[in-house]
């Protein structure tokens, strides 16, 4: 894609950062790296369910808060949805001791309200990937399930809302109208924002997207999960910020939705999503430091006693693989 920003020589950054890290932003298309902030180290971790997407680039904020930054599709955008390794991403962002995601997308969206260029803060999200993404950390021999009703980090979804509550944060390009913030508090009298993710690559056909729309769908991409699904098993409190660049293909006076025109959308977007990713990092390493909501910390320990498999004699090899994510949870007998 023809957004990338120039590249900064991040090879010769150190490969460790022994502090723990607690915020993790995930850039989608358009945004692949966070111009704003200082990188200090990139960090290549090996996971039991391979490499993550790029090396992970750990950045500071003026006052020393340290944010983690993986790019989704690889710095060079060369992995295609369905093959974004999103295990070995939640677990390598999950060994770093990130406890917050913010993870940035592009989107189509499904309803006339939501202009091209738009900002979106989903709260609910329908699964219509085809089964073929690994989605669970969890295996044959070791069960487990873990709650998914509310995709989205209630406590993160409502401190980003309320840090772009006020219109006018967003910037106009090339003389087109300003974009908005939609929020299920904010433009939507409390309806859900309702995310549909497709398995793509391909776009969806004129019907598909009318009866997502009858389904009440909002926006569409092909990356919202398993990321958040897996993000949930890892005890991490994730939301998605969705980009509008297309009406999809639902409008029969539009042309279905192209590249190009996503491509084109792009480059306001990734200004915009650069201005809120800062404003962001700001606002949550407040929290973190200052803050009293405890981010992620309801999520601790919830996969401990979502188990249904007996431990006992469940195999060692496959308590190690769990024990890379969940350290000193079900002791090996
Ligand atoms: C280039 S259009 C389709 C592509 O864009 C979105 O990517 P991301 O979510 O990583 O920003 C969408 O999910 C598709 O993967
Ligand atoms: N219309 C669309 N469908 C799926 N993913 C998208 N990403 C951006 N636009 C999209």
């Amino acid at each position: 894609m023809s957004v990338h920003r120039e590249e900064i020589n991040l090879s010769q950054l150190p490969h460790e950062f022994n502090e723990p890290v607690q915020l993790a932003i995930i850039g989608g298309t358009g945004l692949y790296d966070l111009p704003n902030l200082k990188p200090v180290a990139r960090l290549t971790i090996s996971t039991p369910w391979g490499y993550p997407s790029s090396p992970i680039t750990i950045s500071v904020t003026e006052s020393g808060f340290p944010v983690a930054f993986l790019a989704r599709h690889g710095q060079k955008h060369d992995l295609l949805p369905t093959d974004v390794p999103s295990r070995a991403n939640m677990a390598a962002l999950k060994k770093i001791g990130v406890k917050a995601i913010v993870a940035f997308s592009a989107v189509g969206s499904l309803q006339p309200e939501i202009k091209p260029r738009d900002f979106v803060i989903p709260t609910q999200v329908i699964d219509r990937t085809k089964g073929i993404r690994p989605s669970t950390f969890f295996e044959k021999g070791f069960v487990a399930h873990a709650m998914f009703g509310e995709p989205f980090d209630l406590k993160l979804n409502k401190l980003i809302t309320d840090s772009f509550e006020t219109n006018g944060f967003l910037d106009q390009h090339d003389g087109k109208d300003i974009p908005t913030f939609h929020s299920k508090a904010k433009t939507n009298k409390g309806e859900d924002l309702t995310l549909i993710c497709m398995e793509g690559p391909q776009f969806s056909t004129r019907a598909e997207s009318k009866l997502y729309r009858s389904w009440g769908g909002s926006v569409i991409n092909m990356s919202c999960l398993p990321e958040a699904k897996l993000a949930r098993e890892a005890e991490i409190a994730y939301q998605m910020i969705c980009m509008s660049t297309d009406y999809d293909s639902w409008n029969e006076d539009e042309e279905p939705v192209t590249v190009e025109t996503v491509v084109g959308n792009l480059k306001a977007n990734s200004a915009n999503a650069c201005k809120m990713a800062t404003k962001l990092v700001d606002v949550i390493a407040k929290e973190f430091t200052e803050g009293s909501l405890g981010l992620g910390d309801d999520l601790q320990g919830s996969m401990k006693y979502s188990v249904s498999t007996s431990p006992q004699g469940v195999k060692k090899e496959v308590l190690e693989k769990m024990h890379f994510l969940f350290p000193g949870y079900w002791p090996v007998h």
